[in-house]
């Protein structure tokens, strides 16, 4: 799919400025951004479902900017699902197959199995939990092989847990049915589950766009880098692989030479006796899996991590080091 310059306003309001984005085959990528940036819109102008839309959507040689939403090709799933109370899970399934003139009696049960629900076909979709339900309109979506898949924060009315999980099924369930598919979220993590391309969003703008791993490591400006939960923004000079800080120096072997500006994200800084930044601790928060805590330097305040069992206490001198992981070289690259 080639979107080019898509633009869509609501009156004066321009939500979408000018987008312009592929979707390969089989490809899965992810509309990241903060809220109110334009990310549904965009999906909702995709999938055929806003009125005032500029710029052109094409699949192939195919031209889809003003077909209706049912001639698109594309199978939709929304944050609740929005399932026929009044169905039971085999009905909802089977609606998305008639819809498009299928009858297969076959196709329900694969589908149901390949959201992982075999053996819930005659139960009732308000009994069902969060997740399931998720599953079943994702099987509906699915049902008469849509060419693109949309998918507007499918996990996001789910616990913690359940979503981490549902992300990893859904990568591997787009990837097994060689499904192309946008999704749009504002949770990194899952964005960076699910998608082989990551494109961020501002103020109706793509401003970036690259896999995981680029997005992460090379934000493009200090916004994004801001966005990507790098805190605090450094000068530093590389040379060979190290990058010499106002915190001293570090590891970057995958940095080029030259003035460059990076962004630490609260793991960047890591409490380590023998590290060379002094301060004292001024705040502390229990995480998951690690302590977050405030330290106060000499001049500023700044996030750092800790171990569970060595986190200093708020009022406590702590040491800390840079870590490599956590950091970001900000800029745009070469390609
Ligand atoms: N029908 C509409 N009429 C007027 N303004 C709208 C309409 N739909 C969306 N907007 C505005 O367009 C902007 C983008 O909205 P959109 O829902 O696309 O953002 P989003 O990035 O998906 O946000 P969120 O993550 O909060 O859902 C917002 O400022 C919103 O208020």
């Amino acid at each position: 799919m080639r979107i080019r310059n898509l633009t869509v306003r609501f009156g004066q309001f321009t939500a979408v400025d000018d987008v312009s984005l592929d979707i390969g085959d089989g490809e899965v990528v992810a509309l990241l951004g903060p809220s109110g940036c334009g990310k549904s819109t965009l999906l909702r102008a995709v999938a055929g479902l806003e009125s005032q839309v500029e710029g052109t959507i094409r699949w192939g040689e195919q031209d889809l900017t003003s077909a209706p939403v049912h001639k698109r090709g594309i199978g939709l799933v929304f944050q609740d699902g929005q399932l026929f109370p009044h169905r039971d899970v085999a009905g909802n399934v089977r609606f998305g197959l008639r819809m498009h003139r299928i009858d297969d009696p076959h196709r329900v049960d694969e589908l149901l199995e390949l959201v992982g629900l075999s053996g819930y076909q005659r139960r009732k979709v308000t009994e069902l939990s969060g997740g399931e339900q998720q599953r079943v309109a994702l099987a509906r979506a699915l049902a008469p092989q849509p060419r693109l898949l949309l998918l507007d924060e499918p996990l996001s009315a789910l616990d913690r847990a359940l979503r981490e999980q549902l992300a990893i099924d859904l990568a591997r369930l787009l990837r097994k049915t060689g499904t192309s598919a946008l999704v749009v979220t504002h949770d990194h993590d899952e964005a960076f589950t699910l998608a082989d391309r990551v494109a961020l969003m501002r103020q109706g703008r793509i401003v970036q766009t690259g896999t995981a791993d680029e997005v992460w490591r090379y934000p493009v400006d200090e916004q994004t880098a801001t966005f990507l939960g790098c805190g605090l923004i450094l000068d530093a000079d590389v040379a060979n692989g190290t990058a010499v800080t106002d915190f001293g120096e570090i590891a970057l072997p995958w940095a080029p030479d030259g003035d460059h500006k990076i962004g630490l994200r609260p793991n960047a800084l890591v409490a380590d006796p023998d590290g060379p930044i002094e301060g004292e601790v001024s705040g502390r928060v229990h995480r998951r899996d690690h302590v977050r805590l405030l330290v106060k330097l000499e001049h500023r305040e700044v996030d750092a991590v800790a171990s569970i069992t060595a986190a200093p206490q708020p009022g406590e001198p702590v040491r800390l080091r840079l870590e490599p992981d956590g950091c970001a070289l900000l800029g745009p690259r070469e390609r």
